[in-house]
C-alpha cells in the first residue's frame, strides 16, 4: 500500500493524462456494454421480426459506435502511455538527481552494475505497472462489475450459474500471486548481479585480458547467467501451471452460459437476442478473468523493482550541497586548518582503527604543504576531508576560519582543484576534459593551463589538436598525458587552493621536473598539497607534513625534517641511493654503448 501511495505521488502531477485515460476507458467499457444490446435489438427486433429498417438502424448504431471506440482507444492508448511515461522520466530525474548527490561513502559500498540495473531494468517493469498495467487493472474491475450487473438484469440464474468457477479462480489468482512475488523479486535481484558481473568485466578488460583470465570471467558470467537462468524457468514453471488453470476456469464460465443460456433459450424463458448479447457480454468477464495472471506478473514486477528504486531515493545524503544557512565559499583565501582531526571511513567498522587519528596543522595562504608518507598512511585521506568527500569524525576542518561544513558545497569544490590520484577522463574531446570544470574558458585560457601542465604539445601535434576525442576513461592517452590532462583541468580553475595528489607519478622525471617547473608559477599564490612519495616532487614544498600511520609524524621545511634523522631522513637517503645507483647504471650503460 505505502508503495502505491508512493507512486500516486509521483503519478499526481499528472492526473490530467489519468483523467484522460480513465474517461477513455469509461468511455469504452459503456460501449462495451450497449453494443451487445445493440446487437440483442437487431436478432430480436429486426432478424426475428424480418424488420429491415429496425436491422439497418441498430447495424448503424453498431458501426458508428465501433467507430467511436477506436477513437475512444485511440485517446486510451496514448494518455496511458504518456502518464507512464512521465512518471518514470521523473522518477528516473529524480533517481539520477539523488544519486549526484549522494556522497563518496555511498559508491564506496555501492555497486556499479546494480545501479545501473536500477536505472535501467527495474524503472521499465514500474513504467509497465504505470504505464497500462494498473489501468488495465481498473479497466477490467469495471469491466466485470458492469457487464455482471447487466448480465444479471437480462437474466439472474444463466448469470449467477455461468459465474460459478469465479471463486476458484480467484482463489488460484491467490495462489499464483503469492507464488509469483518472490520468482520476481529474485529475479530482479539477479538482473542486478549479472550487470554488476558484466560492468566490471568490461571495465576491467585490460586487466582480464593481461592475466589471461578469460576463462574465470566466463565461468563467472556464465555462473551469474545461469543462475538468472534458472531464476526466470521457476517463474516460467510457476506461470506454465498457474496460467491454464487461470484459462480452465474462464473458459468453463463460457461453456456453462452456452448450456445454461441455450436451455433458457429452449424453454422460451430468454430470446434468441438475449442469448447472443450473453455471449458478447460473457467476454466482458472472462477477458479480464483472463487478463488477471499476466496483470498480477506486471504488478508484482513492479512491486519488486520499486523497492530497489525507493531504496537508493531513501538513502540519506549525508553530506548536503547547500546546508540550511551555508555561507558562500566564493571568496576564501585558502586558510587551511585542521583541528584535531581523527577520521574513519564511512564504510569501515566501527571498532577498526582510525585513518587518521588527532591532526592538527594550519596552512596559510599561497603556502605549499607536501604530505610525506608510506602508502597507507592516510595522505589521500586528509585532502579528501578538506574538499569534503568526507566529513571527520572528530575534530575539525577549517578554512579561512571557518568550518569546512558551514560553506556552500559546490561553491568549496570550486575554490578546491584537485588532480587525483586516478585519473578519470570522460569519452569527449581533449577541450571538453579540460574545461570539465569551467566550460565556458576560451581556448586561450585552455591552452593556458595545457601549458602550465606541459601537454600543450602533445596536443597540437595531434591531426586534431584539442578536438581530438579520447575514448573512454582517456582511452588513447598513455598514463602520464591522461594525468597532464587531468592537471590542466584543475590550473584552469584557477583555484585558491591546489591539491595535486601524486599528480606526477606517472610521468618520466624530464617531464616531472618540466611540470614542477611550470607549477612553481601556477602554486604562486595558491594554498597548495603536493601529496608524494618521491622527494623529487616535493622540492617546491615550504612544509612537509609526515604521516606515519594516520599520525604526523614529523613536519618542518626539508632542512629541519633533514636534520631531524626521522622518517624524512630514511627517505632522504633511501632514494638518494637508488638515484645514486641508477645513475651510476646510466653511466655505465652511456660507457658501453661509447666503446
Ligand atoms: N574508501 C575507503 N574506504 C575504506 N578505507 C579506505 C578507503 N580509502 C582508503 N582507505 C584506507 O585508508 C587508509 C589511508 O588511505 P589513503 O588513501 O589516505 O592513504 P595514502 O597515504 O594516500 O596511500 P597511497 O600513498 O597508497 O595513496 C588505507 O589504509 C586505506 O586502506
Amino acid at each position: 500500500m505505502q508503495l502505491f501511495t508512493r507512486l500516486a505521488k509521483f503519478a499526481f502531477p499528472y492526473k490530467r493524462w489519468f483523467f484522460i485515460a480513465s474517461s477513455a476507458m469509461l468511455a469504452g467499457i459503456a460501449f462495451d456494454l450497449i453494443a451487445p444490446w445493440l446487437l440483442k435489438q437487431t436478432i430480436d427486433e429486426g432478424i426475428a421480426k424480418s424488420n429491415v429498417r429496425a436491422i439497418v438502424f441498430f447495424a448503424a448504431l453498431l458501426g458508428i459506435g465501433q467507430i467511436l471506440k477506436s477513437a475512444i482507444m485511440y485517446f486510451q492508448n496514448y494518455s496511458q502511455e504518456r502518464l507512464g511515461q512521465d512518471v518514470i522520466f521523473d522518477l528516473r530525474q529524480a533517481l539520477y538527481s539523488h544519486l549526484q548527490r549522494l556522497s563518496f561513502g555511498y559508491y564506496d559500498k555501492a555497486q556499479t552494475g546494480q545501479i545501473m540495473s536500477r536505472m535501467t531494468g527495474d524503472i521499465d517493469a514500474v513504467k509497465n505497472f504505470i504505464g497500462f498495467g494498473a489501468m488495465l487493472m481498473a479497466t477490467g474491475a469495471v469491466s466485470f462489475v458492469g457487464t455482471v450487473i447487466v448480465m444479471l438484469n437480462i437474466h439472474v440464474k444463466t448469470t449467477l450459474i455461468s459465474m460459478v468457477t469465479v471463486p476458484f479462480l480467484l482463489f488460484a489468482i491467490r495462489k499464483f500471486n503469492r507464488s509469483i512475488g518472490p520468482a520476481w523479486g529474485a529475479i530482479r535481484e539477479q538482473m542486478g548481479k549479472l550487470t554488476t558481473t558484466l560492468q566490471e568485466n568490461i571495465s576491467g578488460i585490460r586487466v582480464v585480458k593481461a592475466f589471461s583470465q578469460e576463462k574465470l570471467e566466463r565461468h563467472k558470467f556464465n555462473e551469474r547467467n545461469e543462475t538468472n537462468f534458472d531464476s526466470n524457468m521457476s517463474r516460467a514453471k510457476i506461470e506454465a501451471h498457474s496460467f491454464p488453470l487461470l484459462g480452465f476456469y474462464g473458459g468453463i464460465i463460457f461453456l456453462l452460459m452456452l448450456w445454461v443460456g441455450g436451455y433458457h433459450v429452449a424453454k422460451g424463458e430468454m430470446t434468441v437476442g438475449d442469448f447472443m448479447a450473453f455471449q458478447w457480454y460473457i467476454w466482458g468477464i472472462v477477458w479480464p478473468l483472463n487478463m488477471l495472471g499476466w496483470l498480477v506478473n506486471i504488478m508484482q514486477q513492479a512491486f519488486k523493482a520499486a523497492p530497489r528504486v525507493f531504496e537508493i531515493l531513501d538513502t540519506k545524503i549525508d553530506i548536503d550541497t547547500r546546508p540550511e544557512g551555508s555561507v558562500s565559499a566564493n571568496s576564501i583565501r585558502g586558510f587551511v586548518s585542521f583541528k584535531h582531526v581523527s577520521f574513519r571511513f564511512p564504510s569501515g567498522a566501527v571498532d577498526t582503527p582510525m585513518v587518521l587519528s588527532d591532526i592538527s596543522f594550519d596552512v596559510s595562504p599561497g603556502e605549499a604543504v607536501a604530505i610525506l608518507g608510506a602508502t597507507g598512511s592516510g595522505k589521500s585521506s586528509i585532502t579528501q576531508l578538506l574538499s569534503r568527500f568526507y566529513d571527520v569524525s572528530e575534530g575539525a576542518v577549517l578554512l579561512d576560519g571557518r568550518d569546512v561544513k558551514d560553506y556552500d558545497l559546490i561553491e568549496l569544490r570550486r575554490k578546491i582543484g584537485i588532480v587525483p590520484q586516478e585519473t578519470f577522463l570522460f569519452s569527449a574531446t581533449i577541450r571538453d576534459n579540460i574545461a570539465y570544470g569551467r566550460p565556458e574558458a576560451s581556448q586561450e585560457q585552455i591552452e593556458w593551463a595545457s601549458r602550465k601542465a606541459q601537454i600543450h604539445d602533445f596536443i597540437s601535434s595531434l591531426p586534431n589538436g584539442y578536438d581530438t576525442l579520447i575514448g573512454e576513461r582517456g582511452v588513447g592517452l598513455s598514463g602520464g598525458q591522461r594525468q597532464r590532462v587531468a592537471l590542466a583541468r584543475a590550473i584552469l580553475l584557477d583555484p585558491p587552493i591546489l591539491v595535486l595528489d601524486e599528480a606526477t607519478a606517472s610521468v618520466d622525471t624530464a617531464t616531472e621536473s618540466a611540470i614542477h617547473e611550470a607549477l612553481h608559477e601556477v602554486m604562486h599564490g595558491r594554498t597548495t598539497f603536493i601529496i608524494a612519495q618521491r622527494l623529487s616532487s616535493i622540492q617546491r614544498a615550504d612544509r612537509i607534513l609526515v604521516l606515519e600511520e594516520g599520525r604526523i609524524a614529523e613536519q618542518g621545511t626539508h632542512q629541519e625534517l633533514y636534520e631531524r634523522e626521522g622518517f624524512f631522513r630514511r627517505l632522504f637517503n633511501l632514494q638518494e641511493n637508488t638515484d645514486g645507483v641508477n645513475k651510476r647504471k646510466d653511466e655505465a650503460l652511456l660507457q658501453t654503448e661509447g666503446r
